[in-house]
């Protein structure tokens, strides 16, 4: 894309984890530096580590073995100790810009590290349900056949707006291959977008410079994460959402905010006015509409457990105040 041209319109973001999302350039190599002194792999230092990601990691790792037996055994050790020890910080102001970007786009995880920890990084900081789709190392080891998955999937319009339940209103378009984005701090990540045919975006925090992810194929690279938000929505990013955003998170439990409730706006932080102040009407009609069609679809003779019972009128509230006072 040259600098001319206009970034195309953004329907679907698909994160990789570590060194992305996550910061990693300690914490994966003091998992991997055990078992490179285990099975006597000869790879130096964290740089030469982060090598291995200029193509896929795996593949880099078994051309260090002696055989196949050799690197399904360093593999499967490495996926037990990264389930097992690795726990790395968030990187700074991410998890915001995941909030924002869940009001506008689908979005996923892709990665080479193991579901466990994708499970255990994203609820432990409160991000699990603004991802629609998780693709793990341990199930689908090669990106390109993730982003084929993830493209393929009928229902990828269907968003998750950090809350358990995935959008039903869906109106968005379908993602295709201009507007999927690949978010990455390797190079080999980046060749993989490429190849499939998505955008890829840089991430100057990570493994890889950015002067080679941008070699690579990447069409900006973010020097601070909410760089990412600027690049991704554009003019939108200013702009209070649509579809099902405005559904609060559930009170407690992952995805939900500290101060979310009945009254709390939505855990993606999208239901910000222009101004940046909370627009309750406009949520509140979001979520007046989605119950509607949860109403209308659910099974018959089950009990409507989504219509929220009726405003007290004055006289229901006199009625709960003479009861209170009756009590004491
Ligand atoms: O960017 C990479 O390739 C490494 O990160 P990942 O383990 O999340 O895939």
């Amino acid at each position: 894309m040259n600098a001319h041209s206009p970034t195309p319109r953004t329907e679907a973001v698909l994160f990789d984890l570590d060194g992305t999302l996550v910061q990693t350039r300690i914490a994966s190599w003091t998992v991997f530096s055990t078992i490179n002194d285990r099975f006597e792999l000869g790879v130096d230092g964290p740089e030469q580590y982060f090598d291995l990601f200029r193509g896929n990691v795996y593949e880099s790792i078994a051309k260090l073995c002696r055989d196949e037996a050799q690197a399904a055994e360093v593999k499967e050790a490495f996926l037990a100790l990264l389930r097992a020890e690795y726990s790395p910080p968030l990187v700074p102001g991410v998890g915001d810009v995941v909030r924002r970007l869940a009001g506008h786009c689908t979005l996923a995880v892709m990665s080479s590290n193991a579901m466990q920890v994708m499970r255990r990084v994203l609820t432990d900081n409160d991000l699990a349900f603004c991802f629609a789709h998780v693709f793990g190392g341990d199930v689908i080891p090669d990106k390109r056949a993730a982003v084929r998955t993830f493209l393929a999937d009928s229902a990828n319009t269907f968003g998750r707006r950090c809350s358990a339940d995935y959008d039903e209103i869906g109106l968005r378009q379908a993602p295709d291959l201009a507007s999927t984005v690949l978010v990455t701090d390797t190079a080999g990540d980046v060749r993989d977008a490429i190849e499939v045919g998505i955008r890829a975006v840089g991430v100057a925090w990570g493994m890889h410079s950015a002067e080679e992810l941008v070699a690579a194929g990447a069409e900006f690279v973010a020097l601070w994460p909410q760089e990412l938000t600027a690049h991704l929505l554009g003019d939108a990013a200013t702009l209070p959402p649509g579809g099902a955003c405005a559904v609060p998170p559930a009170g407690g439990g992952a995805g939900a905010r500290p101060d979310s409730g009945p009254d709390a706006g939505c855990g993606c932080g999208c239901d910000r006015g222009p101004d940046g102040g909370l627009d309750p009407a406009a949520a509140g009609r979001v979520r007046r509409d989605r119950r509607r069609i949860a109403a209308g679809a659910r099974e018959p003779g089950l009990p409507d457990t989504s219509v929220p019972p009726a405003r007290p009128g004055p006289q229901d509230e006199l009625l709960e105040a003479v009861r209170r006072v009756m009590r004491r």
